[in-house]
């Protein structure tokens, strides 16, 4: 594999060579699916599968739209949706109007616009806002427009990336002018250096200074994956990017630990400001990553003391996630100062990367049967299995722990050591699958997952995206699969739109279902576990 994708894509990686002998086990009906490959810069359009005839199905708009459309290979990520084509014909128009002698200024800010209209369509980038700077045209523009450090360039040259996805395209040069923005981009698609770069840019040089920028992530083990994609980015600089720990937050004296970037849970960083410990007066930059998650009610507090803490007037506060529901805008708006909406795409859709199947499995009894059949017949790892809560995840995994599958298990009653370990050793392809609550549903980047299963219905649409979208990420394909019970039958729906909207097919039936309201839907499910009481109880604990 080449260095540069080996750096882009060398997340989860299982290792078949290894596991050989285990593999073998599995090997039937895995084998034609490339479980390795490598990441392709060049997507082909999703195949079409024949549909039988007794089930119809609704097709969405776009999926028709695919259909008619010979299949033609997409340049860079799929939500790029740039063609060769496109890209040439911005080109010519460019060359046409360098070429035009520019007598008239406003003409020529016409035009500009007009190049940027271009642009954006060309990327699905929608923005709302007075005096958007222009999408950026490639990583160079980094250098020769905002004078952003060599190291930078190297380090994303490194990393293998060859052009801005789209977010980072807008979402860069809005937050380099010093403007504010929330911005709501497909799951793996690169928010996390949409907002690095520019805060690095920005921030310039080291300093001795104390804190000048927070990154807040609802979840730990995000906060740690984000500070070491960060690191990534400041090779060879001087800056100094922490994250914050439980020893950080009783023992360390920030006024003495060199810190430019810091990022946290909300939890972590309210407890070292309420303890004193921390001054966030000359913070400029603030984060707030998956800001959805953040602004619920459960976070509000902790979140209200960090936004109150980071009292530096001339801040920048930007808001990322892959879902945006209205309220949250509202909020957005109240807090933030001129702010720059930025849309990638259809707010709050699913990855289109990731091929979507809804599954009746009847009963727990049928979900655990379901689960073991389908592993028999074919287990592509890494696999991530997601239930609805920390007793089910110790449930399924006494279940599953005895079997050829190598099953690890996460949830947020386990010790931070073990949380870590879970996700290391899940990264490191010595567990192929990961039982997992919703603690690592948003954000983690484990680039190889080939199927999501949704053991447990999700407990709302913005759940089921973000829980989808750790399969698929940053161009390549993956499978979700959902099993449901009666008990959520009266909220398929729901899930079936999101489907539809991401060019999946779905039964008709279920698209006549009534759509229902749902808050949080988290049923009283029956046990997972096939053992006796007794026995049981011994496990649990
Ligand atoms: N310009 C780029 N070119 C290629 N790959 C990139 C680029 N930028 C980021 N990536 C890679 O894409 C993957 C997904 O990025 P990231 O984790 O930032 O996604 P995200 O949009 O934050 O997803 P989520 O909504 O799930 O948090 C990462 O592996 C990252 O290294």
């Amino acid at each position: 594999m080449e260095k540069s994708s080996y750096f882009l894509f060398g997340g989860t990686n299982f290792n078949k060579k290894k596991f050989a002998p285990d593999f073998a086990k599995f090997k039937n009906s895995t084998e034609d699916d490339d479980s390795n490959k490598k990441v392709n810069f060049f997507v082909e359009e999703e195949e079409d599968t024949e549909q039988p005839e007794a089930e119809k199905v609704v097709v969405s708009s776009k999926k028709r739209k695919r259909r008619s459309s010979n299949s033609v290979p997409v340049e860079g990520f799929d939500v790029f949706k740039s063609s060769k084509k496109a890209r040439a014909k911005g080109k010519a128009e460019e060359q046409i109007t360098k070429n035009e002698i520019v007598e008239n200024p406003k003409k020529e800010l016409n035009r500009q616009m007009e190049r940027d209209a271009l642009s954006r369509k060309q990327y699905s980038i929608h923005v709302s806002g007075n005096n958007i700077p222009p999408p950026l045209k490639s990583f160079a523009e980094l250098s020769s427009r905002y004078g952003c450090e060599g190291y930078i360039l190297r380090n994303l040259a490194e990393l293998g990336f060859k052009e801005p996805t789209p977010i980072q395209r807008q979402a860069i040069p809005i937050l380099l002018s010093g403007r504010e923005c929330f911005a709501c981009a497909p799951t793996g698609s690169g928010k996390t250096f949409a907002f690095i770069c520019p805060m690095l840019i920005k921030l310039k040089r080291p300093s001795t200074d104390g804190i000048r920028a927070v990154i807040l992530s609802p979840a730990r083990e995000l906060a740690a994956q984000t500070a070491r994609e960060g690191k990534k980015l400041i090779k060879g600089s001087n800056f100094h990017i922490r994250l914050m720990t439980k020893p950080l937050v009783k023992t360390a004296d920030f006024s003495k630990l060199w810190c430019d970037v810091l990022i946290s849970t909300p939890m972590r960083l309210k407890r070292a400001i309420k303890a004193k410990k921390i001054d966030l007066s000359k913070v400029e930059y603030l984060v707030l990553d998956e800001s959805d998650k953040l602004f619920e009610q459960s976070l509000l507090k902790q979140i209200d003391c960090v936004v109150k803490a980071c009292s530096n007037p001339s801040i920048i506060r930007s808001l990322f996630s892959a879902t945006l529901p209205d309220s949250v805008e509202e909020l957005a708006r109240s807090i933030m100062h001129d702010a720059v909406r930025v849309i990638i795409g259809r707010k709050n859709t699913a990855s289109e990367t990731v091929k979507q199947k809804l599954v009746f499995a009847g009963s727990e009894e049928g979900k655990l049967l379901a689960l073991r059949q389908s592993f028999a017949e074919s287990l592509n790892p890494p696999v991530l299995i997601f239930v609805q809560s920390k007793e089910r995840a110790k449930e399924l995994y006494d279940e599953l722990k005895c079997e050829n599958i190598r099953a690890g298990v996460i949830h947020s009653d386990l010790p931070p050591g073990e949380r870590e370990n879970a996700v290391d050793q899940f990264r490191a392809g010595e567990k192929w699958v990961l039982i997992a609550t919703d603690v690592i549903a948003r954000g983690m980047d484990f680039k190889g997952i080939n199927c999501v299963i949704n053991y447990d219905f999700p407990d709302s649409a913005s759940a089921y995206i973000h829980r989808i979208g750790r399969s698929g990420r940053a161009g390549r394909s993956g499978e979700a699969i959902t099993f449901y019970t009666e008990q959520d039958v009266p909220f398929l729906r729901n899930i079936a739109n999101t489907m539809m909207s991401s060019g999946c097919e779905v039964p008709s039936w279920i698209m006549s279902l009534k759509k229902k309201k749902w808050r949080k839907h988290r049923p009283r499910r029956d046990s997972i576990s096939t053992k006796p009481k007794a026995d049981k109880n011994d496990t649990d604990e």
